[in-house]
């Protein structure tokens, strides 16, 4: 995905605050922050390009360091989405807002609770990158995904597994986009989730 000069600009921002705070709370694992570009940003952004022309209210679950969540807000800064980041760790939802108070974006916020105790906010987009399996997942979207919306979820190599487990209890279409930063790995594509067997 090609960026703006602005976007490359907050990315790098948001960078050198991820290498900061990191030592001390553990936002990414150190060993990655070599490769965080690729390894990270690349990742997150790739999702970013799934989803062309979205508009609404896009809610990423489990944000951590900020990913796919900040990244996208960054990456999406120009568009009508706007960006709700759940974290449940207050040091790491601290972080979260200081990245958007010093790359000054007006397209996010955080709320700094447990995903199952946030009121429904009735997303138009959902993402998720290494927070749980991905039958966990389907009761965060049964709860927060609005009838007509659309998750992306990040899964590593054992997607299929994942999906047959989360079959067993829940009813949903999925569309696997294979990784571009990792050899297996998918962003699942998940709409119309219900619950019960099909
Ligand atoms: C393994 S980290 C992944 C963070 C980020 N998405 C990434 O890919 O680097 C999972 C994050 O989800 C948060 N988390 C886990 N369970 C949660 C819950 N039930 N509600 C809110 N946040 C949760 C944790 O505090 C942690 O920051």
């Amino acid at each position: 995905m090609s960026v703006s000069r602005e976007t490359s600009e907050r990315l790098e921002i948001y960078e050198q605050l991820l290498i900061r705070w990191n030592p001390r709370i553990n936002l990414v694992a150190e060993v990655s922050l070599a490769d965080l570009r690729a390894r990270h940003v690349q990742d997150s952004l790739q999702v970013g390009d799934l989803m062309d022309g979205a508009e609404g209210h896009w809610v990423d679950l489990g944000s951590g360091g900020g990913l796919p969540g900040i990244v996208l807000a960054i990456a999406k800064a120009h568009t009508a989405l706007f960006f709700t980041l759940v974290e449940s760790d207050q040091r790491k939802a601290a972080f979260l807002r200081e990245v958007i108070r010093k790359t000054g974006l007006k397209n996010a916020r955080v709320i700094v609770d447990r995903i199952e105790a946030v009121p429904p906010l009735n997303a138009a987009y959902i993402s998720a990158r290494a927070l749980a399996p991905l039958p966990k997942l389907m009761s965060y979207l049964d709860l927060h995904l609005a009838p007509a919306g659309k998750a992306y979820l990040m899964k590593g190599r054992q997607w299929q597994s994942e999906v047959e487990d989360a079959r067993i209890e829940w009813n949903f279409n999925c569309i696997a986009h294979p990784s571009r930063t990792q050899e297996g790995a998918a962003t699942l594509e998940i709409s119309g989730v219900s619950h019960g067997a099909s």
